[in-house]
């Protein structure tokens, strides 16, 4: 097992591993979800049995406990030729992903006060596998590295200039790799090339973000300086008025509070009162449950809204994309979301829609549709790998 990558996903409370081998096929992957708190739980993808974790387990104890899983079931039998990072925030410091070093380390430090959740849990990641793995080369791939691109217009606040100038307060993005992705993925669907591809990339998994992507270059997105901004997702609010703030300090509220219920507790959560999961929303939907119906309601319709303002920064459309763990499996959140742009030209076909995985090539528009609507399942370890490699000169294949 020679030149494998592992790739490390430290997200706010969960944790993913992925291992390829020097072709990029996946070799094993294992998740940790509820870390830091009582209940905190790990499993490797195809083997029955969890992974013990103490309780409240923290991220470097995570990473640990699975990397001695991966080598007891003969998963990982050597060294890994290269480990690549998933990091959430760059700032205007990463274009592009680096090898992590030092000087790289304390830049991502910068960063964090503008991802608290994030990053910090990002470095965490980063240092257990340097103690593990201390001669293996490791990369930092960045989700808002893609989206330096925007121009002014679309990363700017209206607000004192000095707020960016002093304190770096504007729009970054985030999900970049996976929109990457979907810029170089729906190209070759299409038959074109990704210099000469625009499409509109809707990212929903727990996060949710959307991107116009114009000739392969990220020219405006729904999220901001925080992944908060935007569309509806699992637990946070998406947009806001700000003046919610003032209003709840008036309500003895403190701002602390209002930013942990905004993230942690709005959302489809907020909105249903039962759960973030929108396969378990869907259901309860079905069975009449009306909070469960009004929070699909509200998210496709603040992601039709976002669909129609990415037009603004297209001068033409190839494709419409739908992915992550909600784009990718909800043909009712799709057709719901559709329902609203007919005035734009988009109309689903039923039956594509339904069954894209088995009767298409992932094209799910009716033959009367203005515009192409594709589904294609997102890869971002795969994309993080590829430049882990690539970087540390590991397999040479890229
Ligand atoms: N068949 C399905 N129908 C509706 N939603 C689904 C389906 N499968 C997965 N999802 C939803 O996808 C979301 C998770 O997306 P995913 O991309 O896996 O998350 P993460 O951002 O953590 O990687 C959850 O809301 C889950 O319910
Ligand atoms: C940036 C972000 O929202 O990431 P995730 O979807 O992993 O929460
Ligand atoms: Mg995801």
């Amino acid at each position: 097992m020679e030149d494998t990558v592992l790739v490390v996903n430290c997200g706010s409370s969960s944790l993913k591993l992925a291992l390829f081998d020097g072709a990029y096929q996946k070799l094993a992957s294992a998740q940790a979800e509820r870390l830091n708190q009582n209940d905190a739980f790990a499993r490797i993808d195809g083997i029955q049995e969890t992974v013990p974790l103490s309780p409240a387990a923290s991220h470097h104890e995570a990473l640990e406990t699975l990397i001695r899983a991966f080598r007891d079931h003969k998963l990982l039998t050597s060294l890994p030729a290269a480990i690549g990072h998933r990091v959430v925030h760059g700032g205007e410091t990463f274009r592009e992903a680096v090898l992590i070093d030092n000087g790289i380390i304390s830049a991502i430090e910068d960063c964090a006060g503008l991802a608290p959740l994030h990053n910090p849990v990002n470095l965490s990641g980063i240092r257990a596998t340097l103690a593990l793995f201390p001669d293996v080369p490791q990369t930092a791939v960045f989700d808002t590295a893609f989206h330096q691109t925007l121009p002014k217009r679309a990363f700017l606040y209206a607000l004192p200039d000095s707020w960016y100038r002093d304190w770096g307060v504007r729009r970054y993005g985030f999900h970049g790799t996976s929109h990457g992705f979907m810029a170089v993925e729906a190209a070759r669907l299409l038959g074109k090339t990704p210099a000469t591809t625009s499409i509109i990339s809707a990212h929903l998994g727990n996060g949710c973000s959307i991107t116009a992507i114009r000739d392969g270059i990220s020219m405006d997105t729904s999220m901001g300086l925080t992944p908060l901004e935007g569309l509806v997702m699992g637990t946070r609010s998406g947009d806001v008025d700000p003046g919610l703030v003032d209003f709840l300090a008036s309500k003895g509220i403190a701002a602390r509070e209002v930013h942990r219920v905004l993230n942690q507790e709005s959302g489809l959560l907020g909105l249903s009162g039962q759960t973030n999961d929108m396969r378990s929303l869907c259901e309860l939907a079905d069975h009449g449950h009306e909070p469960s119906q009004t929070a699909i309601e509200v998210f496709c319709f603040r992601l039709a809204r976002y669909i129609g303002a990415m037009m603004a920064s297209l001068r033409d459309l190839d494709a419409l994309v739908f992915t992550g763990g909600i784009g990718e499996n909800s043909a009712r959140v799709r057709r719901d979301t559709l329902d609203h742009l007919r005035i734009m030209g988009f109309e689903l076909s039923e039956d594509l829609n339904r069954h894209h995985g088995e009767i298409s090539d992932g094209r799910i528009e009716s033959a009367g549709s203005r515009f192409p609507v594709l589904v294609i399942p997102t890869n971002e370890e795969l994309v993080i790998a590829r430049e882990a490699s690539r970087l540390a000169g590991a397999t040479g294949q890229d």
